[in-house]
Protein backbone atom coordinates (compact mmCIF):
# COMPACT_ATOMS: atom_id res chain seq x y z
CA UNK A 1 0.00 0.00 0.00
CA UNK A 2 1.11 3.81 -0.95
CA UNK A 3 -0.19 6.47 0.85
CA UNK A 4 0.39 9.97 -0.14
CA UNK A 5 -0.83 12.84 1.94
CA UNK A 6 -2.02 15.46 -0.26
CA UNK A 7 -1.44 18.39 2.20
CA UNK A 8 -4.08 21.37 2.68
CA UNK A 9 -4.46 22.33 6.38
CA UNK A 10 -7.27 21.76 7.09
CA UNK A 11 -8.71 19.89 3.80
CA UNK A 12 -5.71 17.75 4.18
CA UNK A 13 -5.65 13.62 2.53
CA UNK A 14 -5.02 10.46 1.98
CA UNK A 15 -4.30 9.44 -1.75
CA UNK A 16 -3.84 5.28 -1.18
CA UNK A 17 -3.06 2.89 -3.67
CA UNK A 18 -2.70 -0.15 -3.65
CA UNK A 19 -4.12 -3.30 -5.85
CA UNK A 20 -6.91 -5.61 -4.44
CA UNK A 21 -8.14 -2.47 -2.68
CA UNK A 22 -11.60 -2.52 -4.67
CA UNK A 23 -12.67 -5.50 -2.11
CA UNK A 24 -11.96 -3.67 1.02
CA UNK A 25 -13.45 -0.09 -0.20
CA UNK A 26 -16.03 -0.39 2.88
CA UNK A 27 -13.50 -0.93 5.44
CA UNK A 28 -11.27 1.84 3.61
CA UNK A 29 -13.56 4.50 3.95
CA UNK A 30 -15.10 3.61 7.63
CA UNK A 31 -11.38 4.89 8.82
CA UNK A 32 -12.68 8.14 7.76
CA UNK A 33 -16.23 8.31 7.94
CA UNK A 34 -18.75 7.41 10.39
CA UNK A 35 -21.93 5.63 9.39
CA UNK A 36 -23.87 7.40 7.05
CA UNK A 37 -26.26 7.19 3.85
CA UNK A 38 -24.02 7.68 1.52
CA UNK A 39 -24.16 8.00 -2.34
CA UNK A 40 -22.90 5.46 -4.42
CA UNK A 41 -22.42 6.84 -8.13
CA UNK A 42 -20.86 5.07 -11.11
CA UNK A 43 -22.15 5.29 -14.83
CA UNK A 44 -24.06 2.91 -17.37
CA UNK A 45 -19.77 0.60 -18.58
CA UNK A 46 -18.98 0.60 -15.11
CA UNK A 47 -21.83 -0.74 -12.85
CA UNK A 48 -21.84 -4.31 -14.22
CA UNK A 49 -18.41 -4.62 -13.87
CA UNK A 50 -17.74 -2.89 -10.40
CA UNK A 51 -20.83 -1.34 -8.81
CA UNK A 52 -21.80 -5.17 -6.78
CA UNK A 53 -18.75 -5.49 -4.98
CA UNK A 54 -18.03 -2.12 -4.20
CA UNK A 55 -21.95 -1.28 -2.90
CA UNK A 56 -21.71 -4.99 -0.59
CA UNK A 57 -18.53 -3.23 0.71
CA UNK A 58 -19.71 -0.39 1.70
CA UNK A 59 -22.82 -2.31 3.41
CA UNK A 60 -20.71 -4.81 5.23
CA UNK A 61 -18.83 -1.54 6.43
CA UNK A 62 -22.33 -0.10 7.67
CA UNK A 63 -23.19 2.38 5.51
CA UNK A 64 -26.20 2.96 3.91
CA UNK A 65 -26.04 2.91 0.44
CA UNK A 66 -27.78 4.52 -2.68
CA UNK A 67 -26.78 3.57 -6.07
CA UNK A 68 -26.96 5.98 -9.03
CA UNK A 69 -26.16 4.81 -12.63
CA UNK A 70 -26.11 7.40 -14.88
CA UNK A 71 -24.96 7.18 -18.51
CA UNK A 72 -21.59 6.60 -19.68
CA UNK A 73 -19.60 9.58 -21.32
CA UNK A 74 -19.41 13.11 -21.56
CA UNK A 75 -22.85 13.85 -21.43
CA UNK A 76 -23.69 13.42 -18.13
CA UNK A 77 -21.26 16.10 -16.88
CA UNK A 78 -24.58 18.39 -17.26
CA UNK A 79 -26.69 20.49 -15.54
CA UNK A 80 -29.78 17.62 -16.16
CA UNK A 81 -28.01 14.87 -15.18
CA UNK A 82 -26.68 16.79 -11.80
CA UNK A 83 -30.60 17.63 -11.29
CA UNK A 84 -30.91 14.22 -11.19
CA UNK A 85 -28.37 13.28 -8.83
CA UNK A 86 -29.81 16.32 -6.13
CA UNK A 87 -32.85 14.10 -6.95
CA UNK A 88 -31.79 11.12 -6.13
CA UNK A 89 -29.85 12.30 -2.98
CA UNK A 90 -32.94 14.42 -1.43
CA UNK A 91 -35.44 11.15 -2.35
CA UNK A 92 -33.05 9.23 -0.19
CA UNK A 93 -33.52 11.54 2.43
CA UNK A 94 -29.84 12.51 2.67
CA UNK A 95 -28.95 15.21 4.73
CA UNK A 96 -25.83 17.15 5.48
CA UNK A 97 -24.25 14.35 7.40
CA UNK A 98 -24.94 12.12 3.63
CA UNK A 99 -21.68 11.39 1.96
CA UNK A 100 -21.33 10.90 -1.82
CA UNK A 101 -18.87 8.34 -3.46
CA UNK A 102 -17.54 8.44 -6.93
CA UNK A 103 -16.74 5.40 -9.03
CA UNK A 104 -15.91 5.72 -11.94
CA UNK A 105 -13.62 8.04 -14.51
CA UNK A 106 -13.28 11.39 -14.57
CA UNK A 107 -17.25 12.04 -15.74
CA UNK A 108 -18.29 10.38 -12.89
CA UNK A 109 -15.92 12.22 -10.16
CA UNK A 110 -16.13 15.87 -11.82
CA UNK A 111 -20.38 15.35 -11.51
CA UNK A 112 -20.62 13.44 -8.56
CA UNK A 113 -17.72 15.89 -7.05
CA UNK A 114 -19.70 18.81 -7.77
CA UNK A 115 -23.22 17.45 -6.12
CA UNK A 116 -21.52 16.76 -3.59
CA UNK A 117 -20.08 20.67 -3.19
CA UNK A 118 -23.25 21.83 -3.49
CA UNK A 119 -26.06 19.72 -2.09
CA UNK A 120 -27.01 21.08 1.15
CA UNK A 121 -24.20 23.40 0.70
CA UNK A 122 -21.64 20.64 0.62
CA UNK A 123 -21.50 16.85 1.86
CA UNK A 124 -18.77 14.83 2.60
CA UNK A 125 -17.09 13.32 -0.73
CA UNK A 126 -14.80 10.21 -1.41
CA UNK A 127 -13.02 9.03 -4.85
CA UNK A 128 -12.63 5.73 -5.76
CA UNK A 129 -11.16 6.28 -9.74
CA UNK A 130 -11.27 3.22 -12.16
CA UNK A 131 -10.02 5.15 -15.28
CA UNK A 132 -6.30 5.74 -15.83
CA UNK A 133 -7.66 9.13 -16.07
CA UNK A 134 -9.14 9.21 -12.67
CA UNK A 135 -6.55 7.44 -10.97
CA UNK A 136 -3.64 9.51 -12.70
CA UNK A 137 -5.34 12.99 -12.60
CA UNK A 138 -8.95 13.53 -11.84
CA UNK A 139 -9.48 12.34 -8.74
CA UNK A 140 -7.03 14.43 -7.25
CA UNK A 141 -6.87 18.22 -6.05
CA UNK A 142 -10.75 19.28 -6.01
CA UNK A 143 -11.52 20.60 -9.27
CA UNK A 144 -15.44 19.41 -9.57
CA UNK A 145 -17.68 20.56 -12.65
CA UNK A 146 -20.07 20.20 -15.69
CA UNK A 147 -19.90 21.72 -18.75
CA UNK A 148 -22.08 24.31 -20.18
CA UNK A 149 -23.05 23.85 -23.65
CA UNK A 150 -20.49 26.57 -24.47
CA UNK A 151 -17.76 25.26 -22.63
CA UNK A 152 -15.84 22.72 -20.69
CA UNK A 153 -16.06 22.65 -17.13
CA UNK A 154 -17.99 26.20 -16.88
CA UNK A 155 -19.88 25.30 -13.65
CA UNK A 156 -17.95 23.79 -10.77
CA UNK A 157 -15.55 24.28 -8.02
CA UNK A 158 -12.69 23.10 -5.94
CA UNK A 159 -13.74 20.70 -3.19
CA UNK A 160 -11.52 18.25 -1.89
CA UNK A 161 -12.10 14.63 -1.47
CA UNK A 162 -11.70 12.94 2.32
CA UNK A 163 -10.12 10.08 0.90
CA UNK A 164 -8.43 8.66 -2.75
CA UNK A 165 -8.99 5.12 -3.03
CA UNK A 166 -6.81 3.80 -6.14
CA UNK A 167 -6.98 0.03 -6.95
CA UNK A 168 -5.01 -0.54 -10.22
CA UNK A 169 -6.43 -3.70 -11.03
CA UNK A 170 -9.59 -2.01 -12.01
CA UNK A 171 -8.21 -1.26 -15.23
CA UNK A 172 -8.25 -4.52 -16.41
CA UNK A 173 -11.71 -4.24 -17.57
CA UNK A 174 -10.86 -0.44 -18.95
CA UNK A 175 -10.40 -0.50 -22.99
CA UNK A 176 -7.25 -0.04 -24.66
CA UNK A 177 -8.46 3.45 -26.34
CA UNK A 178 -9.34 4.74 -22.35
CA UNK A 179 -5.91 3.15 -21.11
CA UNK A 180 -4.16 5.10 -23.98
CA UNK A 181 -6.55 8.49 -23.17
CA UNK A 182 -5.40 8.49 -19.84
CA UNK A 183 -1.77 8.07 -20.99
CA UNK A 184 -2.25 11.48 -22.52
CA UNK A 185 -2.47 13.36 -18.98
CA UNK A 186 0.83 11.55 -17.55
CA UNK A 187 2.63 12.92 -20.84
CA UNK A 188 1.72 15.64 -19.49
CA UNK A 189 2.73 16.05 -16.37
CA UNK A 190 5.75 14.03 -17.44
CA UNK A 191 6.46 17.28 -20.04
CA UNK A 192 6.14 19.51 -17.03
CA UNK A 193 8.76 18.20 -14.93
CA UNK A 194 12.16 16.28 -14.74
CA UNK A 195 12.93 15.38 -18.57
CA UNK A 196 15.39 12.26 -17.73
CA UNK A 197 12.72 10.72 -15.41
CA UNK A 198 9.95 12.12 -18.17
CA UNK A 199 12.46 9.94 -21.26
CA UNK A 200 13.33 6.98 -18.80
CA UNK A 201 9.58 6.39 -17.55
CA UNK A 202 7.93 6.89 -21.10
CA UNK A 203 10.47 5.32 -23.20
CA UNK A 204 9.75 1.65 -23.15
CA UNK A 205 6.32 2.38 -23.77
CA UNK A 206 4.93 1.80 -27.24
CA UNK A 207 1.59 -0.12 -26.88
CA UNK A 208 -1.57 -0.08 -24.74
CA UNK A 209 -0.11 -3.34 -22.82
CA UNK A 210 3.22 -1.55 -22.36
CA UNK A 211 0.97 1.03 -20.46
CA UNK A 212 -1.22 -1.34 -18.45
CA UNK A 213 2.11 -3.19 -17.26
CA UNK A 214 3.31 0.32 -15.96
CA UNK A 215 0.53 1.54 -14.80
CA UNK A 216 1.81 1.57 -11.53
CA UNK A 217 4.55 3.27 -12.00
CA UNK A 218 2.92 6.18 -14.08
CA UNK A 219 0.26 6.37 -11.52
CA UNK A 220 2.28 6.52 -8.80
CA UNK A 221 5.11 9.74 -10.37
CA UNK A 222 1.59 11.06 -11.51
CA UNK A 223 0.14 11.43 -7.49
CA UNK A 224 3.01 12.45 -6.59
CA UNK A 225 3.34 15.05 -8.62
CA UNK A 226 -0.15 16.39 -8.69
CA UNK A 227 -0.24 16.34 -5.22
CA UNK A 228 2.75 18.55 -4.98
CA UNK A 229 1.39 20.89 -7.34
CA UNK A 230 -2.19 20.93 -5.71
CA UNK A 231 -0.72 21.55 -2.14
CA UNK A 232 0.84 24.44 -3.52
CA UNK A 233 -1.60 26.14 -5.40
CA UNK A 234 -4.69 24.74 -4.62
CA UNK A 235 -7.06 27.51 -6.32
CA UNK A 236 -4.85 27.30 -9.26
CA UNK A 237 -3.54 30.69 -9.05
CA UNK A 238 -0.01 29.92 -10.84
CA UNK A 239 1.77 26.95 -10.38
CA UNK A 240 -1.43 24.78 -10.70
CA UNK A 241 -2.40 26.48 -14.34
CA UNK A 242 0.48 24.29 -15.68
CA UNK A 243 -1.30 21.12 -15.38
CA UNK A 244 -3.32 22.56 -18.12
CA UNK A 245 -0.41 22.70 -20.76
CA UNK A 246 -2.34 21.57 -23.79
CA UNK A 247 -5.63 22.39 -22.76
CA UNK A 248 -6.48 25.51 -24.38
CA UNK A 249 -6.77 24.22 -27.77
CA UNK A 250 -7.29 20.68 -26.04
CA UNK A 251 -10.62 21.94 -24.45
CA UNK A 252 -11.81 23.51 -27.30
CA UNK A 253 -11.46 20.80 -29.88
CA UNK A 254 -12.78 18.37 -27.00
CA UNK A 255 -16.38 20.18 -26.97
CA UNK A 256 -16.37 20.56 -30.53
CA UNK A 257 -16.16 17.07 -31.58
CA UNK A 258 -19.04 16.14 -29.34
CA UNK A 259 -17.79 12.83 -28.07
CA UNK A 260 -15.88 12.22 -30.54
CA UNK A 261 -12.47 12.62 -29.07
CA UNK A 262 -11.87 11.73 -25.58
CA UNK A 263 -10.40 14.34 -23.41
CA UNK A 264 -6.96 13.20 -23.35
CA UNK A 265 -6.90 12.46 -27.02
CA UNK A 266 -7.76 16.23 -27.49
CA UNK A 267 -5.62 16.87 -24.89
CA UNK A 268 -2.73 15.07 -26.92
CA UNK A 269 -3.31 16.96 -30.11
CA UNK A 270 -3.26 20.10 -28.06
CA UNK A 271 -0.29 19.88 -26.62
CA UNK A 272 1.70 18.77 -29.84
CA UNK A 273 0.11 21.63 -32.31
CA UNK A 274 0.51 24.28 -29.16
CA UNK A 275 4.17 23.29 -28.90
CA UNK A 276 4.45 23.45 -33.13
CA UNK A 277 3.42 26.89 -32.70
CA UNK A 278 5.58 28.12 -29.50
CA UNK A 279 8.68 26.38 -31.78
CA UNK A 280 7.90 29.01 -34.72
CA UNK A 281 7.67 31.60 -32.78
CA UNK A 282 10.65 31.20 -31.39
CA UNK A 283 9.53 30.42 -27.73
CA UNK A 284 10.32 27.13 -27.47
CA UNK A 285 13.47 24.81 -28.21
CA UNK A 286 13.13 23.24 -31.83
CA UNK A 287 12.49 19.71 -31.93
CA UNK A 288 10.31 19.23 -28.85
CA UNK A 289 6.70 18.97 -30.42
CA UNK A 290 8.49 16.52 -32.37
CA UNK A 291 9.62 15.01 -29.50
CA UNK A 292 6.35 14.72 -27.67
CA UNK A 293 4.63 13.44 -30.43
CA UNK A 294 6.70 10.29 -31.03
CA UNK A 295 5.96 9.53 -27.65
CA UNK A 296 2.04 9.74 -27.91
CA UNK A 297 1.80 8.73 -31.40
CA UNK A 298 3.88 5.65 -30.32
CA UNK A 299 0.42 3.99 -28.22
CA UNK A 300 -2.02 5.73 -31.08
CA UNK A 301 -2.86 9.01 -29.89
CA UNK A 302 -3.45 11.97 -31.89
CA UNK A 303 -1.66 14.92 -32.87
CA UNK A 304 -3.67 16.83 -34.97
CA UNK A 305 -7.71 17.30 -35.59
CA UNK A 306 -9.81 19.27 -38.48
CA UNK A 307 -11.43 20.71 -35.61
CA UNK A 308 -8.16 23.40 -35.26
CA UNK A 309 -9.84 24.86 -38.01
CA UNK A 310 -13.20 25.13 -37.00
CA UNK A 311 -14.57 28.43 -37.02
CA UNK A 312 -16.32 27.94 -33.43
CA UNK A 313 -12.72 27.37 -32.09
CA UNK A 314 -11.68 30.75 -31.03
CA UNK A 315 -14.81 31.57 -29.00
CA UNK A 316 -14.15 28.59 -27.45
CA UNK A 317 -11.20 29.37 -26.40
CA UNK A 318 -11.92 32.78 -25.40
CA UNK A 319 -14.37 30.86 -22.64
CA UNK A 320 -10.81 28.78 -21.12
CA UNK A 321 -10.48 29.27 -17.53
CA UNK A 322 -7.18 30.54 -17.61
CA UNK A 323 -8.73 33.49 -19.19
CA UNK A 324 -8.60 36.24 -16.50
CA UNK A 325 -9.90 39.59 -17.35
CA UNK A 326 -8.81 40.03 -20.65
CA UNK A 327 -5.28 37.72 -20.71
CA UNK A 328 -5.76 34.64 -21.51
CA UNK A 329 -2.54 32.59 -19.38
CA UNK A 330 -0.90 29.78 -21.98
CA UNK A 331 0.78 27.23 -20.97
CA UNK A 332 3.92 26.74 -23.03
CA UNK A 333 7.43 24.73 -22.61
CA UNK A 334 10.82 26.54 -23.10
CA UNK A 335 11.92 22.82 -23.73
CA UNK A 336 10.84 19.79 -21.56
CA UNK A 337 10.88 19.92 -18.07
CA UNK A 338 10.49 23.87 -18.48
CA UNK A 339 7.27 25.04 -18.71
CA UNK A 340 6.19 28.99 -18.33
CA UNK A 341 2.94 31.02 -18.35
CA UNK A 342 2.81 33.20 -21.13
CA UNK A 343 -0.02 35.93 -20.95
CA UNK A 344 -1.41 36.99 -24.26
CA UNK A 345 -3.94 40.03 -24.16
CA UNK A 346 -7.91 38.74 -25.63
CA UNK A 347 -7.30 40.35 -28.84
CA UNK A 348 -3.48 38.58 -29.24
CA UNK A 349 -4.94 35.19 -28.93
CA UNK A 350 -6.72 34.88 -32.73
CA UNK A 351 -2.98 35.96 -34.09
CA UNK A 352 -0.74 33.63 -31.99
CA UNK A 353 -2.70 30.79 -32.31
CA UNK A 354 -2.75 31.50 -35.84
CA UNK A 355 -6.81 31.52 -36.13
CA UNK A 356 -9.05 33.16 -38.23
CA UNK A 357 -11.78 35.77 -36.21
CA UNK A 358 -15.20 34.47 -36.60
N1 LIG B 1 -11.12 17.18 -12.24
C1 LIG B 1 -9.94 17.07 -12.85
O1 LIG B 1 -8.90 17.47 -12.33
C2 LIG B 1 -9.88 16.39 -14.18
C3 LIG B 1 -8.64 15.95 -14.68
C4 LIG B 1 -8.62 15.28 -15.90
C5 LIG B 1 -9.80 15.05 -16.59
N2 LIG B 1 -10.97 15.50 -16.07
C6 LIG B 1 -12.25 15.23 -16.74
O2 LIG B 1 -12.43 13.82 -16.73
C7 LIG B 1 -13.15 13.42 -17.89
C8 LIG B 1 -12.36 12.36 -18.60
O3 LIG B 1 -12.15 11.29 -17.70
P1 LIG B 1 -12.12 9.78 -18.21
O4 LIG B 1 -11.19 9.67 -19.32
O5 LIG B 1 -11.95 8.92 -17.04
O6 LIG B 1 -13.57 9.64 -18.85
P2 LIG B 1 -14.83 8.75 -18.42
O7 LIG B 1 -15.18 8.95 -17.03
O8 LIG B 1 -15.86 8.99 -19.48
O9 LIG B 1 -14.25 7.26 -18.58
C9 LIG B 1 -13.84 6.80 -19.86
C10 LIG B 1 -14.66 5.55 -20.28
O10 LIG B 1 -14.14 4.44 -19.57
C11 LIG B 1 -15.20 3.78 -18.88
N3 LIG B 1 -14.59 3.21 -17.68
C12 LIG B 1 -14.03 3.87 -16.63
N4 LIG B 1 -13.46 3.00 -15.79
C13 LIG B 1 -13.65 1.78 -16.30
C14 LIG B 1 -13.26 0.46 -15.91
N5 LIG B 1 -12.51 0.24 -14.83
N6 LIG B 1 -13.66 -0.58 -16.67
C15 LIG B 1 -14.38 -0.38 -17.80
N7 LIG B 1 -14.74 0.83 -18.25
C16 LIG B 1 -14.39 1.89 -17.50
C17 LIG B 1 -16.26 4.81 -18.65
O11 LIG B 1 -17.52 4.22 -18.50
C18 LIG B 1 -16.14 5.64 -19.94
O12 LIG B 1 -16.87 5.03 -20.96
C19 LIG B 1 -13.34 14.67 -18.71
O13 LIG B 1 -14.62 15.18 -18.47
C20 LIG B 1 -12.30 15.61 -18.19
O14 LIG B 1 -12.66 16.96 -18.36
C21 LIG B 1 -11.04 16.16 -14.88
O1 LIG C 1 -6.07 19.63 -11.88
C1 LIG C 1 -5.83 20.56 -12.66
O2 LIG C 1 -5.57 21.70 -12.27
C2 LIG C 1 -5.85 20.34 -14.13
O3 LIG C 1 -5.78 21.29 -14.89
C3 LIG C 1 -5.96 18.94 -14.63
C4 LIG C 1 -6.51 18.83 -16.03
O4 LIG C 1 -5.98 17.63 -16.60
C5 LIG C 1 -8.03 18.70 -16.06
O5 LIG C 1 -8.45 18.41 -17.36
C6 LIG C 1 -8.81 19.86 -15.48
O6 LIG C 1 -10.16 19.51 -15.32
C7 LIG C 1 -8.79 21.08 -16.33
O7 LIG C 1 -9.15 22.15 -15.54
P1 LIG C 1 -9.89 23.43 -16.06
O8 LIG C 1 -9.73 24.38 -14.92
O9 LIG C 1 -9.19 23.90 -17.30
O10 LIG C 1 -11.29 23.04 -16.35
ZN1 LIG D 1 -7.01 17.17 -18.42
Amino acid sequence: MRRIKLDLGARSYEILIERGLRARLGGAIAKVWSPRRVLLLTDTHIAPLHLQQASASLTAAGFDVTEMIVPFGEGSKSLAELERVYDVMANAHMTRSAGVVALGGGVCGDLAGFAAATYMRGVAFIQVPTSLTAQVDSSVGGKTAINLGSAKNTVGSFYQPDLVLIDPDYLATLSDRYLTEGYAEVLKMATLTDPALCWRMLSGVNRADDIRRVSPELIDFAIHYKASVVAADEHDLGLRQLLNFGHTLGHAIELLAHGALAHGEAVSVGMVQLTRITEARGLTEPGTADQIAERLQAVGLPIDSPLLHDADLLPQILMDKKMRSNQLNLVVLKHIGSPEIVPLKRDEVADFLNLQEA
